[in-house]
């Protein structure tokens, strides 16, 4: 395992805004060793799909920078593969058609026989087998996010980068879906950054929960190693102290020491609204 499979070096961004230039991240150092899961934790806005983003090379660094494997992210690449909340397949192409797509791209060497078996592969990896030929609208939420991830995992990233990829799910098809990727991980050993609001799913996950400060210039806050054997059992860690008492970190991290002010809290929520600006004010309205 390298200690600096990927490499994210002191990355600040600035976005320009009608108001002048807003710093949304400042500083953020993160080294990550190969086949390493890490999550990303913090409040709605920190700035967690800003750093998911420049990893991706969607977004350039003002300052700072990230390299993977010796090499700087400048653009987009297909050794960083990135699953969003809503799947993003093409409607009018089969789950089959919509990783093979992806396969078609990034195997350009291979025979049409090699490329056919890796696209059932991966659709297999993720129990999509059974499904390839339908279309996206004849399944179900938790299906089309199997197929994207089956579709980013057959780019064989370097990186995989998951913002919130089961976000949008139901808590069983959730759990499930957390499941599947342990599974995958355990087999694969792929290094994943992954975007979580959900602090026992970091918590299960994760090698390492990275939390991050509230913006803006949001920067990482603490980092907690989740030393828990795996394969990992949800049932049994349910009942573990060490697992609670990680949970509870997070949770105190979220909730006491970095806790956002616009949460709407029916107690302070006057104090809160006179505080902050109108814009916010409405999400806590809306929120509550
Ligand atoms: N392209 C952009 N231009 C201007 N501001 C941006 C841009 N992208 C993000 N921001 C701002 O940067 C901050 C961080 O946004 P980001 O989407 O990274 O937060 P987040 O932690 O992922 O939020 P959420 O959990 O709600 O998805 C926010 O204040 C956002 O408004």
């Amino acid at each position: 395992m390298s200690a600096h499979y990927l490499d994210i070096s002191g990355v600040s961004i600035e976005f320009p805004t009608p108001n002048g230039p807003f710093k949304a991240l400042d500083n953020v150092n993160l080294k990550i060793a190969q086949g390493e899961f890490i999550s990303l934790i913090g409040h709605s806005g920190c700035g967690k799909s800003t750093v998911l983003n420049i990893v991706a090379g969607l977004y350039n660094a003002t300052q700072g920078g990230v390299i993977l494997q010796g090499k700087e992210v400048l653009q987009p690449g297909p050794d960083r593969a990135v699953v969003f909340q809503n799947h993003s397949l093409f409607p009018w192409l089969s789950c089959y058609d919509n990783v093979r797509l992806a396969v078609d791209k990034c195997m350009k060497n291979k025979s049409k026989a090699e490329r056919h078996e890796w696209t059932e592969h991966n659709l297999e990896l993720v129990h999509m087998g059974h499904a390839m030929h339908k279309r996206p609208a004849e399944i179900s939420g938790g299906m089309k996010q199997r197929v994207g991830i089956a579709r980013a995992l057959s780019m064989q990233p370097k990186v995989l980068l998951m913002d919130e990829p089961f976000g949008a799910l139901d808590a069983l098809t959730r759990a499930h879906m957390q499941d599947s990727l342990m599974e995958i991980q355990t087999e694969l050993n792929n290094t994943v950054i992954m975007i979580t609001h959900d602090v026992d799913e970091a918590v299960l996950l994760s090698d390492r929960i990275v939390m991050m400060t509230n913006g803006p210039a949001a920067t990482i806050g603490e980092i907690l190693k989740v030393d828990l054997e795996r394969p990992r059992e949800r049932l049994s860690l349910a009942d573990d102290p060490t697992y609670n008492h990680y949970r509870a970190d997070v949770l105190k991290f979220l909730h006491e020491r970095h806790a956002k002010k616009d949460v709407p809290d029916t107690k302070k929520l006057r104090a809160v609204e006179t505080e902050d600006t109108p814009d916010s004010a409405a999400d806590s309205n809306a929120a509550a």
